[in-house]
């Protein structure tokens, strides 16, 4: 049963940038579900700031698929209806280190989940973030790994990360088959990926884009006798699947000596799979999240998240609970 909605049973829900990459997929996951009205603006007044303020006052949340400038706008606006403000979820960069808004990863830590139900501002993680923190931070809660490790992230994403733009461009003439990016080492994930990780060392971030759609890995190499009692890959992975134990969409491989990787195995799913590689005779590891950068990495988590704040979530959704 939904929790208090502000018109009739069904809570209501707009997509403020719902014809971008992230909305449409959003919509495309809500499609055909009875127990959520998705509410919409004509395509030539869906910028229209008065527009957006009647369906503002109007829905239990906005979820803003916007750039972070729109996003900060769409944010003020619904301040500004005071006692008739909807939720807010929103999948920009732009809240994602401010403390007034809860960071939207259920399996963040025990109870973050609840905290998600109960804000009224939930941030959704970026992809990368996902990924990288989704491994640190139980290593670093562990005492495994040292909170000031000379942490290095590697990723690689399919184009759709980057938009419509980004979009059209690789998907036009003269793309490049793969690009390194980022390599001014300021890309607007590292704020995330460091405060959530638990890290006090600012991490190396390495992003890169290849020619295929949808699809991502992020990978961070480890020199295990840096860490905290030298612990094998093994320990590392026992690590990682105790503190997801219970979590529906984050999955724990068995440890693997070799192997490889590619980024499109959860692609469409909102699923996440971690796995630690590991030499034991070099004393060496490689942390590799796989997971579909529209899916766990922007729409798939938005619908996790949308459905914990609208009442709708599953308990074992959410993580562990407090
Ligand atoms: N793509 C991805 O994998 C991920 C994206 N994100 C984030 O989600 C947000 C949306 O990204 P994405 O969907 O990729 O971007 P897109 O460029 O695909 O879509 C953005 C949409 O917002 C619309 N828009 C821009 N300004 C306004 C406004 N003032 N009012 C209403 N609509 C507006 C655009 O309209 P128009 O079509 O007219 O330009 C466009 O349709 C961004 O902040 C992005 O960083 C987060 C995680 C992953
Ligand atoms: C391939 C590509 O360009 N990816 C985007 C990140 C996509 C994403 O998660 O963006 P948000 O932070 O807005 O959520 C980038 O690096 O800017």
């Amino acid at each position: 049963m939904a929790q208090g909605t502000k018109s009739g049973s069904i809570p209501s829900v707009f997509i403020d940038g719902e014809s971008g990459t992230t909305g449409l997929q959003i919509i495309e996951r809500l499609q055909g579900r009875a127990d959520i009205a998705l509410r919409s603006l004509p395509p030539e007044r869906r910028k229209d700031p008065e527009a957006k303020r009647d369906i503002f006052a109007e829905v239990d949340v906005v979820v803003l698929c916007l750039p972070d400038d729109a996003a900060k706008e769409a944010t003020a606006l619904a301040t500004g209806l005071g006692a008739r403000a909807p939720k807010l979820l929103d999948a920009s960069t732009a809240h994602r280190v401010n403390p007034d808004w809860v960071y939207g990863v259920p399996e963040l830590a025990p109870g973050q989940g609840a905290r998600i139900a109960a804000a009224p501002r939930v941030t959704n993680p970026g992809c990368y973030p996902t990924g990288g923190i989704l491994l640190l931070r139980p290593l670093v809660e562990a005492g495994l790994l040292p909170k000031d490790y000379p942490v290095t992230v590697n990723a690689v994403s399919g184009y759709s990360g980057g938009g419509k733009a980004m979009i059209a461009a690789y998907e036009g003439e003269g793309a490049p088959p793969f690009e390194l990016y980022g390599l001014g080492l300021e890309h607007k994930h590292l704020p995330e990926l460091q405060h959530y990780s638990g890290l006090t060392r600012r991490p190396i971030f390495v992003p890169s884009v290849g020619d295929f759609r949808q699809g991502m890995l992020v990978s961070i190499p480890l020199h295990l006798d840096l860490l905290s009692g030298a612990p094998s890959p093994a320990a590392l992975q026992e690590a990682l699947a105790a503190y997801y134990d219970g979590a529906e969409f984050v999955r724990v491989a068995p440890p693997e000596a070799s192997g490889k990787m590619e980024p499109e195995a959860l692609n469409n799913t909102n699923l996440v799979e971690l796995r630690v590689f590991g030499n034991e005779r070099r004393g060496q590891a490689v942390l590799v999240a796989r997971l579909d950068n529209l899916g766990k990495g922007a729409s798939g988590a938005a619908v996790q998240n949308l459905e914990l704040m609208l009442g709708l979530g599953a308990a074992n959704r959410m993580g562990k609970a407090a």
